[in-house]
């Protein structure tokens, strides 16, 4: 039915449909990668609801996907303290420094154990604060108990939902990365432009998150991959294994390369599968993040200053330099 026949009514009913309709879609084609629906016909339907909001502007939900990307060039970037500081990470080097670890787990916590392990994206790492199911605050790691609030710039990604499929109110932790194909294409602009080009995905990410221009950021392709999930009590899970699960079920992004494992040995194996499976990844990887599953556990074993006491990250060697060796001209 053509935009201008409605009622108000109808428009507002047609409009929370649109929504609801396009933040599915974008669920399916943005955080599984399996669309349900051609693009041209997303891309209708977002035609539609940017009409109706055009007539009537009263019934512009903030999560509408026409929300995403804010007119106005930010001034800079406020500073936020974090609720809990985002640790970092002990690092490992070696399988030995990996079985060290587990032998230290094995004194720090009681009875039968597993481990979680988990990718260790090249990004830079972000905090997302959902109230009452929609996102209200994306901050940075920072210094890890001080990091800059980058809402603006995070709700261009469009892997990143406005509002979760669950009302709920909580804190998602993860990694903002640039996919190698788009860290490829972007360079390739900048250096027919003349402009500098970045070093490395993790570098153009963070450069692109704290661009004063959501513009500029929406049109750089950055992606998520959410690790941790600081839940108010509501929430109930054991492992870090159900809390992956459930940041699926509410909407969030996770990497599903993760296993659980009952021996240091099966770790040692993944890390191993890993280090050859990294040049065939979408993503840049520096290592792989092995943490104890069960939560009573994570609290038994505690944390040091900086640190949790139950989780390490090996690190892979940083990849072969690419060497691009330019076309030589010779003069003849
Ligand atoms: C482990 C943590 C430091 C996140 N922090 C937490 O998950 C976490 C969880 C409960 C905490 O407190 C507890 C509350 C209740 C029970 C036990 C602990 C504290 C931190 C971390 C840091 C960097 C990571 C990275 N680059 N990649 C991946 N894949 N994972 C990463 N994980």
């Amino acid at each position: 039915m053509a935009s201008f026949e409605m009622s108000f009514d109808e428009a507002k009913e047609r409009v929370e449909e649109l929504v609801s309709l396009l933040d599915q879609y974008s669920h399916e084609y943005y955080v599984l990668d399996q669309p349900s629906i051609p693009d041209e016909d997303y891309d209708k339907l977002y035609k539609e609801l940017s009409e109706l909001e055009e007539l009537y502007p009263t019934l512009i939900q903030n999560n509408s996907p026409t929300q995403r990307v804010g007119g106005a060039l930010l001034e800079g970037f406020e500073k936020v303290p974090h609720d809990s500081p985002m640790l970092s990470l002990d690092n490992a080097f070696s399988e030995e420094e990996l079985i060290a670890f587990d032998h230290r787990v094995s004194q720090l916590v009681s009875g039968p154990y597993t481990y979680h392990c988990e990718l260790k994206i090249d990004g830079l790492a972000v905090s997302l604060k959902y109230e009452e199911g929609r996102l209200v605050q994306a901050v940075t790691r920072g210094d890890g108990t001080v990091g800059e609030n980058v809402t603006a710039n995070v709700r261009t990604i469009k892997s990143i939902p406005l509002k979760l499929k669950e009302l709920l109110t909580l804190e998602a932790r993860g990694e903002i990365y640039m996919p190698k194909s788009s860290f490829i294409k972007l360079n390739e602009k900048r250096e027919e432009q003349g402009e500098a080009v970045f070093a490395n995905p993790r570098n153009a990410a963070a450069g692109t998150l704290r661009n004063l221009d959501p513009q500029v950021t929406a049109s750089r392709n950055l992606n998520v991959f959410l690790y941790s999930l600081n839940a108010s009590s509501k929430i109930s899970v054991s492992t870090q294994d159900e809390a992956l699960n459930l940041l699926d079920k509410v909407g969030l992004r996770t990497n599903p390369e993760r296993q659980v494992f009952s021996s240091i040995s099966d770790v040692l194996a993944f890390v191993e599968e890993y280090q050859e499976k990294r040049a065939t990844l979408p993503y840049e990887i520096d290592g792989i993040v092995i943490k104890v599953n069960e939560l009573d556990n994570q609290q038994k074993a505690g944390f040091t200053v900086k640190a949790p006491r139950w989780a390490i990250a090996f690190k892979f060697p940083a990849e072969e330099a690419k060497t691009v060796i330019r076309d030589i001209e010779w003069s003849v």
